[in-house]
């Protein structure tokens, strides 16, 4: 059993995906407007659609050709089901080939801004006049339009860029409404969602912890848990919401697996003795985790490893506790997403979901399963947690492991605490630390030559990363002052022993990620 924030009851829309590289941003764009919803991969049955019962459907773009054999497909039903359904670009174009229509390679393909002229009235469009903006990128067009079908509008390039069919509530525009680029795209996407499908705003933090905390009640009844706690804002929010339903049969564990940052085991204690009533148990597991990375190079398997592990220290620490049925974990829905489904590809897996070991003792409870970052923060604010732990920057469950790169030994960890501590300690002087996201440092597996008070030193560079984001999907770096980068490069350099060198990654994500393994 996994019981999550998707078993809850509410107005639901379901996004079928089909590897298209907003559909997390269309997931983003539906919950601004205070409306709950899924994304699913484009095999999922009319069965499991009609089990949801959304009250809208929206398919994504993607990267595919709708008349390529082997190009992602999806049951003519679900345009017979009576329910609204929103096609974008690619989501258009199948939209197009499954009622009849027929799609070609175009002969230009169109890629950036375009005028899109609205052609026929329609209630996509309503309250919108004139030429509107669009954002295009595709290289095939709806050359024929199928039966019951209108052309909601053309640009210079595309003669058929949106059509619609309004007996059956069949929209699709060939443009990303989703992107800002598309300015009058949210007004768009507003009126499919309130005007077409005729959705409410039901989806509030406020109704999320009262619902999540009856589902949890219900399904855990008087049996007992554990979480895995970090002090971080996912596993905190997490814990909370559980106690509240069960309240004493929560245990929390927190593993001290010699990979947190500067004093990290102390903070995270005190702050828990004395701003929360939860029960804490400290797990000193330095020593199994240190030994089990021994030697061992590879990002993934670090993760796996250290996955596995996590799992087998919390299976010790409910056996020690006795009749334990469930685990509880801050896992959030990008965990989820990054991990790999059966669209998305698999970016990294994170411990707490990629990394789990195939057989587990303990069933999972994920209260945050189907939130964002910034939507946990809302829930914690909701709850009224302490501003230094809504603000916490997040820290990820491998912890330092994945940004020492390569083999992490006891030497390397010890100089990159050392320089996290520093730069940290710099930022909050300069009153920067809360302006950013996301803040760190790395220590890559290479050594360069220095000088330092007339001889030669042969140290390693601290890579410095800071970013600026929503929830981690995508970021940016974060702009220095020039006078705050040479502050921190200074203070690195002269104050952590072994270290010669002071560099700033200023790649966003994507391409990169953030960490850097
Ligand atoms: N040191 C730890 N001890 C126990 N559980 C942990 C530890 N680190 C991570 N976890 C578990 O793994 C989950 C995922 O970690 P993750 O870092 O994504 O969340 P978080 O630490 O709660 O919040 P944040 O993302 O803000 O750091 C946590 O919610 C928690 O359940
Ligand atoms: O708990 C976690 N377990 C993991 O395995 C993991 N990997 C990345 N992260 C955090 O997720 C966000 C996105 O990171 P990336 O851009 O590196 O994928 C960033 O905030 C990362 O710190 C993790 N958190
Ligand atoms: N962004 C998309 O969905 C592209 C759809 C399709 N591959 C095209 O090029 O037209
Ligand atoms: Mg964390």
């Amino acid at each position: 059993m996994n019981i999550g924030g998707s078993t809850l009851s509410r107005e639901l829309v379901v996004v079928i995906d089909f590897g298209g590289q907003y559909s997390q941003l269309i997931a983003r764009r539906i919950r601004e407007e205070s409306v709950y919803c899924e994304i699913h991969p484009y095999t999922i049955s009319v069965e499991k659609i009609q089990e949801l019962s959304p009250k809208a459907i929206i398919l994504s773009g993607g990267p595919s050709s709708v008349y390529l054999d082997e190009s992602p497909d999806i049951d003519s039903e679900i345009f017979e089901l009576g329910i609204p359904v929103l096609g974008i670009c690619y989501g258009m174009q199948i939209m197009a080939k499954k009622s009849g229509g027929k799609v070609v390679r175009a002969e230009k393909r169109e890629y950036g801004k375009a005028l899109f002229e609205v052609l026929n009235g329609n209630h996509l469009t309503e309250g919108l006049s004139g030429e509107l903006l669009v954002w295009m990128s595709h290289g095939d067009s709806v050359e024929e339009l199928p039966p019951g079908f209108k052309v909601m509008g053309k640009t210079d390039n595309t003669p058929v860029a949106g059509i619609f069919n309004p007996q059956k509530q069949l929209y699709g525009v060939q443009f990303h409404l989703e992107v800002l680029h598309t300015p009058k795209g949210q007004e768009m996407l507003n009126n499919f969602l309130f005007e077409i499908a005729e959705l409410s705003s039901d989806w509030t933090m406020d109704s999320y912890i009262d619902e999540t905390v009856n589902s949890i009640k219900k399904e855990v009844g008087d049996r007992n848990a554990i979480c895995g706690l970090s002090g971080g804002i996912d596993s905190t929010v997490a814990a909370v919401l559980v106690q509240q339903a069960i309240g004493d049969n929560l245990t929390c564990i927190f593993v001290n697996h010699g990979l947190l940052r500067k004093d990290e085991e102390n903070q995270v204690l005190e702050l828990f003795r004395e701003k929360f009533d939860v029960k804490v148990v400290y797990v000193d597991a330095r020593e199994r985790f240190l030994s089990k990375l021994k030697g061992v190079t590879d990002p993934e398997q670090k993760r796996k490893i250290i996955g596995e592990e996590f799992i087998r220290v919390f299976e010790e620490e409910a056996r020690k506790i006795g009749d334990v049925d469930f685990l509880v974990q801050g896992t959030l829905y990008t965990d989820v997403v990054e991990s790999g489904t059966e669209t998305a590809s698999v970016i990294k897996s994170h411990h707490n979901v990629g990394g789990l070991p195939e057989k587990m003792e303990l069933s999972l409870i994920e209260p945050l399963n189907s939130l964002f970052k910034d939507e946990v923060r809302q829930v914690a604010k909701e709850l009224e947690m302490p501003k230094e732990v809504v603000w916490r920057h997040p820290f990820p469950g491998p912890g330092l492991a994945i940004r020492v790169l390569g083999e992490v030994t006891e030497d390397k960890l010890s100089i990159l605490k050392e320089a996290d501590a520093v730069v940290a300690d710099e930022l909050k002087k300069v009153g920067l630390y809360h302006d950013i996201w996301q803040l760190f440092t790395v220590l890559p597996d290479i050594k360069t030559v220095g000088v330092k008070g007339d001889e030669r030193s042969y140290d390693y560079p601290i890579i410095l990363r800071a970013v600026n984001s929503q929830d981690g999907m995508t970021a940016d770096w974060y702009r220095f002052s020039n006078d705050v980068l040479e502050s921190l490069s200074n203070r690195v350099v002269n104050e952590v022993e072994g270290v010669n060198r002071l560099v700033y990654d200023i790649t966003s994500k994507p391409p990169a990620t953030i960490e850097w393994e």
